[in-house]
C-alpha cells in the first residue's frame, strides 16, 4: 500500500500548477541527490490574511552537491490567486545558470507563466552547452507573449514569459519547463566544479536576486498579507537570498 503523501495545497490549486509542482519534484528526485534544506525559523508553512482572504504558503526546499538551495513555493490567496514559484541556486563553485519559474493564476485561469535559465557569468551569456541544447529544442509558439518589466534584463533569450491562451498552450508551457529542468539537472550533474570562478558566479547570483527583489507584484502580495517588514525579510532571506 503506497503511503498517502501528506496533503499539499497543490490539490486545491489550478491543475496547471498542480501538474507542474509534481513534474518539478519528479525531475528533481530522478536526477539529483536531494538532501533536506531547512528554511530560517521553519517557514515551511505560513498563513496570513490578504484583504480578508487567507494567504497560505507551502515551501519545499532541498540541497544537493551542485545546488545550495532548490526552492519550490506554492501559495494560495483564497480562490483569487494560485502561485507556483521555483528557483534553483547553484553552489558558486559550479558555473551554472539560475533556473527560475513563476506561474500565477486566479479564478480558474493562468494570468502569467514564466520560466528561464538565466546566466550568472560575467558576460551574462549562458554556457555554450546550454545554448546548444536549448537551441535544439523544437520550436514552440505562444500566442500571448508578455512584455518584460525593467528588471527583466536578467533573463536569457530562451526565457518564456506568456499568458497561456488555451489548454494546449498550458500543456506546451509545462512541457517546456520540464525540458529546461531536465536539461539543467543533467548539465549540473555533468559539470565539474570551477572554484576559481566562485566570485564571478556569486556576483551574478547577487545581481539576479537583487533584480528579482524589484518585483513589486510579488512584494505587494506579501505586504498585504504580512506587512512590509515581513515581506522584505521574506524576499531577501527566503525567495532571493544570496549566500554572503
Ligand atoms: C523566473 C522568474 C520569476 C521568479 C522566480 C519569480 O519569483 N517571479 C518571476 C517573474 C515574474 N513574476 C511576475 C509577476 C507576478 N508575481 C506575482 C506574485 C508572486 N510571485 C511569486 O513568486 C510569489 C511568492 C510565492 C508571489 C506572491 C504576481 C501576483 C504577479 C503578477 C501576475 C500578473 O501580472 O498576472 C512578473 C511580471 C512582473 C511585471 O509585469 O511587472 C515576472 C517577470
Amino acid at each position: 500500500m503506497m503511503p498517502i503523501s501528506n496533503p499539499s495545497i497543490r490539490d486545491q490549486q489550478h491543475p496547471l500548477i498542480r501538474q507542474l509542482a509534481d513534474r518539478v519534484e519528479q525531475i528533481w528526485h530522478h536526477h539529483l541527490d536531494l538532501e533536506p534544506y531547512s528554511l530560517p525559523d521553519d517557514l515551511g508553512y505560513v498563513e496570513g490574511k490578504m484583504e480578508g482572504e487567507k494567504l497560505v504558503i507551502e515551501n519545499h526546499c532541498y540541497q544537493t552537491p551542485q545546488f545550495r538551495k532548490l526552492h519550490m513555493e506554492l501559495a494560495k490567496v483564497g480562490n483569487a490567486l494560485d502561485i507556483l514559484h521555483c528557483v534553483m541556486f547553484p553552489r558558486t563553485e559550479y558555473a551554472l545558470p539560475m533556473f527560475g519559474a513563476d506561474i500565477v493564476g486566479g479564478r480558474g485561469r493562468i494570468s502569467m507563466a514564466i520560466t528561464d535559465l538565466s546566466p550568472t557569468s560575467e558576460d551574462r551569456i549562458l554556457p555554450q552547452e546550454y545554448d546548444r541544447l536549448l537551441a535544439q529544442l523544437p520550436d514552440v509558439k505562444f500566442s500571448q507573449e508578455r512584455r518584460f518589466p525593467g528588471w527583466g534584463d536578467i533573463f536569457s533569450p530562451y526565457c518564456l514569459f506568456i499568458q497561456p491562451q488555451a489548454a494546449e498552450e498550458e500543456q506546451q508551457f509545462v512541457d517546456r519547463v520540464a525540458q529546461y529542468l531536465e536539461l539543467h539537472c543533467q548539465q549540473a550533474v555533468a559539470t565539474q566544479p570551477t572554484p576559481e570562478r566562485g566570485e564571478e558566479i556569486l556576483e551574478g547570483q547577487r545581481n539576479y536576486c537583487s533584480r528579482q527583489q524589484e518585483n513589486d507584484k510579488t512584494r505587494r502580495v506579501l505586504e498585504k498579507a504580512f506587512g512590509s517588514e515581513w515581506a522584505d525579510r521574506y524576499m531577501t532571506t527566503v525567495l532571493f537570498d544570496v549566500e554572503d
